[in-house]
């Protein structure tokens, strides 16, 4: 974003308590307009919270919510959800199911008083764009979960926002339609322009739909980044550990380097300032290669295996000659349960955390 533009939202030190429970602990936020940004984590950490903050269905106990560069909250001030100009997707459709497809499209513009010739026009451009418009005048019961979905997505745009919020969109779809819709939501965001907060606890969908991800972790943002940079530089072990990245492998400070935890295996390329006696390192599956056995000065035996997109990946148990180290392997060679494989580690992809890392309060 140039220095100038103006965030299309951002919040600052913005809170949330219920009573003397502290929700959201000061979130700041700047989301460039035209982008789309997942609130991803764990279930209570306050994606939700956060995002209704955004769309004026709560209030916040503190701080500020900007829309635009206009004060929608803070104190003092507080828009209703309607003068945002938001469009909302929630997990439920929450569709009438007294009013037609188009019936529930148009809901928002006859709300807005719009004329019917534009209401119709507009309706029509809304459901051709998530390819309904053959079933205008179904009823929301004879549709499909993804079908219903499209439809909350059509309502949701049809009065142009230029901000939308998803809540969990496609949580209530089976997974293989899950995996349709999120490519197809992207596109349908990328090509509208539009600026979005997508809340999913689903990492795919995420990594999938948004330029940016903020990682949350008991009402805070542990970390916002760009996917990849994400899967490149965890900001800590224990984001490493939720986005799944690989193995967190505890180690030991040794005579003239770093072993293994309870073994004298020693790991290289530990940065220096990795302060005190004790660490953890991340060892992605990119930094493993496989060889023969004979090849390698590690060996690992093969303990899980699933083949998937074309690769296998594997669960390897690192043979330590002391306790086994769990790893985890993806390679294109075949691989059996309970064989025998050497492993060459390419230290530039471990990623090293200092133990306190893991200990924020
Ligand atoms: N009305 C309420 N009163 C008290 N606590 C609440 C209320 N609404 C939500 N909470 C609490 O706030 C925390 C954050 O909830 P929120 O729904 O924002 O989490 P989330 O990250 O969206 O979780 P999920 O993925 O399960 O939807 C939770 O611990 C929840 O129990």
């Amino acid at each position: 974003m140039p220095p100038t533009a103006k965030p299309a939202v951002s919040t600052q030190n913005l809170r949330l308590d219920y009573g003397d429970t502290q929700i959201l602990r000061g979130i700041d936020l700047d989301l460039p307009a035209g982008q789309t940004l997942a609130l991803l984590g764990p279930s209570g950490c306050g994606k939700t919270t956060l995002l209704r903050l955004v769309a004026g269905l709560l209030a916040p106990s503190a701080g500020e919510v900007r829309i635009e560069d206009q004060v929608v909250a803070g104190p003092g001030v507080f828009l209703p959800p309607e003068r945002r100009g938001l469009g909302m997707v929630f997990q439920d459709y929450a569709l009438w199911p007294h009013l037609s497809v188009a019936g529930n499209v148009a809901f928002p513009l006859e709300m807005r008083r719009v004329g019917r010739s534009e209401i119709e026009r507009r309706v029509g451009e809304a459901l051709r764009r998530v390819g309904l418009e053959h079933l205008a005048g179904r009823s929301p019961s004879a549709l499909s979960g993804g079908q219903q979905q499209r439809v909350a997505i059509a309502r949701a745009i049809v009065a142009e926002p230029r901000i939308v919020l998803f809540d969990e969109p496609l949580s209530n779809l089976d997974r293989e339609l899950r995996e349709n819709m999120v490519g197809e939501l992207a596109g349908l965001i990328r090509s509208l322009g539009l600026t979005a907060i997508y809340v999913t606890h689903d990492q795919s969908e995420a990594f999938t739909l948004a330029d940016a991800v903020a990682v949350m972790d008991r009402g805070r943002v542990a970390q916002l980044a760009a996917p990849a940079a994400l899967v490149e530089q965890p900001g800590s072990a224990k984001i490493a550990e939720f986005l799944r990245l690989g193995s967190l492998v505890p180690m030991r400070r040794a005579a003239d380097g770093w072993a293994v935890d309870g073994t004298g295996l020693a790991l290289a390329g530990a940065p220096l300032d990795a302060a005190g006696e004790t660490a953890q390192v991340l060892i992605p599956p990119r930094a493993l290669l496989v060889r023969a056995p004979e090849e390698a000065r590690l060996t690992g035996e093969v303990t899980a295996l699933h083949y998937r997109d074309a690769a296998y990946v594997a669960s390897v148990s690192l043979v330590t000659g002391a306790a086994p180290v769990p790893l985890q392997v993806t390679t294109n060679s075949p691989m059996r349960l309970g064989e025998r494989i050497g492993l060459e580690i390419i230290s530039e992809r471990l990623r090293w955390f200092p133990a306190e890392a893991n200990t924020t309060p």
